[in-house]
């Protein structure tokens, strides 16, 4: 396969505007990519990724600008020379009739095989390369019609791959691909860039997936690409709140995930962090929707940032040193306003001295504590106040004693409540006007 040198610029589009019939759809785009770089379009449905694709690949005229390929403006050139240096794979569906799937990659060397397009060996050797990349030498003898959606994704990936191309444009690589092939297809894409120096365009959903593979993003919006370049400069938080309109859901730039908006109709829960001790029961105890704060986190900490991503409060003390004393109050004050405590279990060493001293202090006053840590250690870290803790063998334990605590505690209250009720009705105490108010 050919190797194209890196830091050649493959792609140049300059005021590129792209559309349907007159209407356009996405204007004034200037955009260069080099060869062995990974371009991601990032945007909202309708956002004008696949029109630009599609413009690209000259399925569609461009509605004003320009656009050169390796040097060449990319509107006059020859279909066949394009075809040797550009290779697409869209969402259309291919319906290749009978054709076997190694047939249907080796449809990538027609540009290269003269009028009768006969094969030659060097053609097939080279076909057979293309499914061997992407894994799929196994199914070359299959009728292309037969195969799943995954795999069919495979051999088309393959047939681009045969074209020996230097730029590939991708609309939605990996839709309908399970994680799997999903992971597959991007590593192939990935390692084409890197390896071979081949220049990617793909279009995608997945905007975690994008910051991982993506040298380049490039965000699509309201008729514009709002902002492009690496990805860790680009899609920050707020940057993708605001191209897809979130409201809630934040993508946090750093741990390169998306998380769903606090919920937390249920505690507060005060969750004790520790480099990553605290990690699994924030995430499930976010999902089972409890409101949750957290401290002392030192920064850097991951469980403190990850403890934010999630909407928590968090109160943080600078890394490597032990927290302030208004440090500690703020957590005292939240301990004091939560439900319950978790102990994550985390590791005691000199610096979180101070949290383990504000567990103490928690379970000593009564509050309750929920427990991850081997109960031995517990008892040489709380002593006495030991007794009251609440043991849990792992987060779902954690989440399960919770919600049963929860529920006897509404129970209890509804207890009590019917109590005070039956007493007013019964014509005393302070509830009997709201009582009868009520009946
Ligand atoms: N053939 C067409 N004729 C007229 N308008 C079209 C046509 N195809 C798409 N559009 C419109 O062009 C706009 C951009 O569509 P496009 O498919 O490029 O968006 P997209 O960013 O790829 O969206 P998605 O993420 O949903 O695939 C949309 O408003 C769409 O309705």
């Amino acid at each position: 396969m050919n190797h194209p040198a890196n830091n050649q610029t493959i792609l140049r589009l300059e005021n590129l505007s792209v559309g349907h019939g007159q209407t356009p759809v996405l204007a004034g785009v200037n955009l260069s990519l080099e060869s062995g770089r990974f371009l991601a379009l990032l945007g909202p449905n309708g956002a004008g990724k696949t029109t630009l694709l599609r413009t690209l690949a000259r399925l569609l005229p461009p509605l004003a600008g320009a656009a050169s390929l390796a040097g060449q403006n990319l509107w006059a050139m020859p279909m066949d020379k394009l075809a040797r240096i550009q290779a697409v794979v869209l969402t259309d569906r291919l319906t290749p009739g009978l054709l076997g799937a190694w047939e249907v990659a080796a449809l990538g060397r027609h540009p290269f095989t003269g009028f009768f397009g006969r094969l030659n060996a060097q053609d097939r050797r080279i076909v057979d390369q293309a499914l061997e990349m992407v894994g799929a030498t196994h199914l070359a003898a299959r009728r292309f019609e037969r195969l799943s959606d995954g795999e069919k994704q495979k051999i088309v990936l393959a047939r681009a791959l045969a074209q020996q191309p230097r730029l590939i444009l991708l609309d939605e690589p990996t839709v309908h691909l399970d994680l799997k092939h999903r992971l597959e297809v991007t590593t192939i894409l990935r390692r084409l860039c890197r390896t071979m120096g081949v220049a990617v365009i793909a279009s995608m959903h997945e905007v975690d997936m994008a910051a991982r593979v993506a040298d380049q993003v490039a965000l699509i919006k309201n008729g514009a690409v709002i902002d492009h370049g690496p990805p860790e400069r680009v899609l920050s938080g707020a940057a993708v709140s605001g191209l897809y309109d979130l409201d809630g859901p934040r993508y946090d730039s750093r741990l390169g995930v998306i998380e769903l908006g606090a919920g937390g109709r249920r505690g507060p829960l005060f969750v004790f962090p520790g480099g990553g001790a605290a990690a699994g029961a924030l995430k499930l105890l976010h999902k089972r929707d409890y409101a949750l704060c957290c401290g002392v986190a030192h920064q850097g900490d991951i469980d403190g940032h990850l403890a934010q991503a999630l909407g928590a409060r968090v109160v943080m003390a600078p890394p490597f040193a032990a927290p302030s004393a208004a440090k500690q109050e703020a957590c005292r004050q939240l301990i004091d306003q939560a439900w319950a405590v978790v102990d994550s279990g985390f590791a005691v060493g000199q610096i979180n001295q101070a949290n383990a001293a504000l567990l103490r202090q928690a379970a000593e006053g009564g509050k309750p504590v929920f427990s991850l840590r081997p109960p031995e250690e517990a008892r040489a870290l709380l002593g006495q106040a030991a007794q009251g803790v609440i043991w849990c063998v792992d987060e779902l334990d954690l989440a399960g004693k919770l919600a049963r605590r929860a529920h006897r505690g509404a129970e209890d209250a509804e207890a009590k409540s019917d109590a005070t009720g039956q007493r007013a009705l019964a014509g005393g105490g302070e509830d009997e006007p709201r009582a009868r108010a009520q009946a």
